[in-house]
């Protein structure tokens, strides 16, 4: 379906919006999306979420990210991952393999542990089976994104992130590397995660490789979803959704989409100053040029009107997508709720921070006290009890 579809957003008289799904056949499917929002110039929309002003064409990189949330959603579709029981089958592999496969998530949790505590700690209250699955995918995120960031950065080649991709292919295909491919090899027969947000992950460190600029939003948007709306749909079929949600699959997997983006545009805000000192700037462009800022502005570092007026809509935005993700948590199986809502109150707060900062975000870095974070875990606690009643969405 991509590319033959494309999304129009036009207002209608009861303030509603009409979403029009032109097919390449010219054949229009109409859809009243009752949820549409207008804060401040950006549209949310219930399901996506679109910058664009009112009656803009649907972007193409949120119809390209579109197209990846349907086909996962799809593969979770018919079979809701929380009525399936994943347990290891006894006689199924030997007791040998067995005990290095059990090390191999050990050593997962390790890593977990040791560069995501606040997450680490929520993954604690999932399944046994859930969990490790988590921590086999958090280690394959963070050593891609080590690829790019880590210390070896600066050798690497578009060449290294090709074998990277041959060997994901290897390891969905049961032929892992080492002991952390391995854990994550298992994970993927076990679960319905599909190979693609995986690879468009490693599309997103080539962009990382390739540019230092973000031409516009739609651009920036696109960068987001490699790099960390990717996680999101990866973590969604392991998570599981819950038994008793009504809402589709796709809006669940949209808020595990726009909790990647959410956090990321975060990131981005935060180290303004860290990445502009590495050459690199990580905001829209065509955004910057009509706040009436430039790149030299963002090399000088010094923080302006211009420069907060800049930062509050950033900031407003950001917190978009972080409403944008709230709405799915409730969706989400009771017992993955509490690490997901832990880690998006406090990622959330940095926002707060760069504010109280008043949007220095060039040489004092944004971030969450340890006080903060620990009053957020019961708040995140408490909402995992909640139950929204939600109606079935489009
Ligand atoms: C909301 C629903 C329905 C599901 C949740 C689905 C999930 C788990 C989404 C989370 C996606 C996620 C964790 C993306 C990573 C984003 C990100 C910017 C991580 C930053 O990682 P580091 O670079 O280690 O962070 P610090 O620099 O802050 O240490």
């Amino acid at each position: 379906m991509s590319g033959a579809v494309m999304w129009v957003i036009s207002p209608t008289d009861n303030g509603r919006s009409m979403v029009k799904l032109k097919g390449i056949s010219g054949k229009r499917i109409r859809r009243n999306v009752s949820k549409m929002k207008h804060l401040n110039g950006f549209q949310v929309f219930s399901s996506m979420v679109a910058h664009t002003p009112s009656g803009a064409v649907f972007t193409r990189s949120e119809q390209k990210v579109y197209d990846v949330v349907l086909k996962q959603a799809a593969l979770v579709r018919e079979k809701r991952i929380s009525d399936l029981v994943f347990d290891v089958k006894p006689g199924k592999a030997m007791p040998a393999s067995l005990d290095l496969l059990n090390g191999a998530y050990d050593r997962c949790g390790e890593v977990c542990a040791e560069y995501a505590k606040t997450f680490y700690l929520g993954t604690l209250l999932m399944t046994p089976q859930r969990q490790r699955a988590i921590w086999a995918i958090y280690v394959w995120c963070r050593r891609t994104d080590e690829l790019v960031d880590g210390p070896n950065a600066s050798h690497i080649t578009p060449t290294a992130l090709d074998r990277w991709e041959r060997r994901l292919n290897d390891l969905f295909r049961g032929r892992p590397y080492d002991m952390f491919d391995a854990a994550l090899s298992d994970t993927v027969s076990k679960f319905p995660v599909d190979i693609q947000p995986f690879k468009d992950m490693i599309e997103g460190m080539r962009m990382d490789l390739r540019t230092s600029r973000y031409k516009n939003f739609d651009e920036l948007y696109l960068y987001c979803y490699y790099v960390a709306g990717t996680v999101g749909l990866m973590s969604v079929p392991v998570m599981g959704i819950a038994a008793d949600s009504n809402t589709s699959t796709e809006s669940v997997y949209n808020a595990a989409l726009a909790l990647g983006i959410a956090n990321q545009l975060t990131n981005i805000l935060r180290d303004v100053g860290e990445d502009a000192r590495r050459g690199r700037i990580y905001l829209p462009q065509d955004e910057l040029g009509r706040a009436g800022l430039s790149d030299d502005d963002i090399f000088a570092g010094k923080v302006t009107e211009k420069w907060r007026n800049f930062m509050k809509e950033q900031i407003k935005r950001a917190r978009m997508f972080f409403d944008e993700a709230e709405k799915g948590v409730v969706d989400l199986n009771p017992a993955s709720r509490w690490p997901v809502w832990a880690s998006l109150l406090i990622y959330r707060q940095i926002l707060d921070a760069i504010e109280d900062n008043d949007y220095n975000n060039f040489t004092k870095r944004a971030y969450v006290r340890k006080l903060k974070k620990i009053a957020s875990l019961p708040v995140a606690y408490g909402k995992t009890l909640m139950r929204k009643p939600r109606t079935r969405s489009i």
